[in-house]
């Protein structure tokens, strides 16, 4: 998922949860009246980045950043200014030590249900924030998208491009309890005062067309460019089968309900005062 083009057009259900869970708590943060250092992880093309600026005091910088450089490019073409601007980081992997404890607050958005090493993400999160430093993030525990990748994946037609399908369904999906998962993993790297939901939300793609740009839009696998109707086609089949899909029709007007489970995490860095005084509450 690197078209960054398509993207822009195909991102309602990410930019409409986004800005639920903004409305929702960007307000409760804690903002500094000046010099708000802000990154916003996995920010793809870059207009949910911009969008956050709605939600921000005045006085900020605002980092996007992002593995694809072609998402990078786009996102600099598009949004970059004074205050705003984009560079190709993977929060997987090495941290460039310039950015180690640079920022207050840490957003993403629909980005780390893409990542197997969930521990190092949140310890590269953890250690670009600054003391006292939060973060805010939402991203996918469970979706049947990532059934249908699976019933893909066992059809020999599909497999020889399906083989890593693990690596694309997110890291939770087979979880009982998503949000004992984060919680324990936020505890042990030093995180404090988090808060981690897990809610089922419902998004209604009004026909096939609208459903099937929004899932080429992050499809990950490389399928050949003729054999994607087809791809597709199957795609659809299966949701029929899963029953995740009930009415349809050939014309492709049939407008498509999607559930699925969306974490939604907030967790701060702690202070050195706040050990400090955990140390003494220890003694006492
Ligand atoms: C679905 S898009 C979300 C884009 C944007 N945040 C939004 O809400 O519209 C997920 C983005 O995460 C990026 N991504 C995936 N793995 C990543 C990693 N290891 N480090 C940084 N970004 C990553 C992808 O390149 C993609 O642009
Ligand atoms: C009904 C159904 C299975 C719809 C699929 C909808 C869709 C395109 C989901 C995308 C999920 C995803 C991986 C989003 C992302 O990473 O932004």
């Amino acid at each position: 998922m690197n078209n960054a083009v398509l993207y822009e057009k195909c991102n309602s259900l990410q930019k409409r949860d986004a800005l639920l869970c903004l409305e929702e708590n960007a307000s409760k943060m804690k903002w500094k009246k000046n010099n708000n250092n802000i990154l916003d992880i996995g920010c793809g093309d870059g207009s949910v980045t911009n969008m956050l600026k709605k939600y921000i005091p005045t006085d900020f910088k605002l980092l996007g950043c992002d593995i694809s450089e072609k998402m990078v490019n786009f996102a600099n073409n598009h949004h970059c200014n004074e205050q705003t601007s984009f560079t190709v980081l993977d929060i997987e992997g090495d941290l460039p030590e310039g950015m180690k404890g640079k920022f207050d607050h840490v957003f993403s958005f629909y980005a780390l249900h893409w990542i197997i090493n969930q521990k190092r993400a949140f310890t590269n999160i953890y250690n670009l924030l600054n003391e006292d430093g939060e973060c805010f993030m939402i991203f996918l525990a469970g979706a049947p998208v990532f059934d249908v990748y699976r019933v893909l994946a066992r059809n020999n037609k599909w497999s020889k491009w399906l083989q890593n399908v693990d690596r694309y369904v997110s890291p939770y999906h087979d979880s009982k309890d998503p949000e004992k998962e984060v919680e324990k993993m936020l505890e042990e790297i030093g995180f404090v005062d988090y808060d981690v939901q897990c809610k089922n939300s419902v998004y209604v793609f009004e026909d096939l067309h609208v459903l099937r740009s929004a899932f080429t839009a992050v499809n990950p696998f490389k399928i050949p460019e003729d054999k994607f109707d087809d791809f597709m086609s199957d795609y659809l089949d299966i949701l029929k089968e899963l029953q995740i899909m009930t009415k349809f029709n050939n014309n492709y007007e049939t407008s498509v309900q999607f559930r699925y489970r969306l974490l939604v995490v907030y967790a701060r860095k702690p202070a050195s005062q706040d050990k400090l005084l955990e140390e003494l509450n220890k003694q006492v």
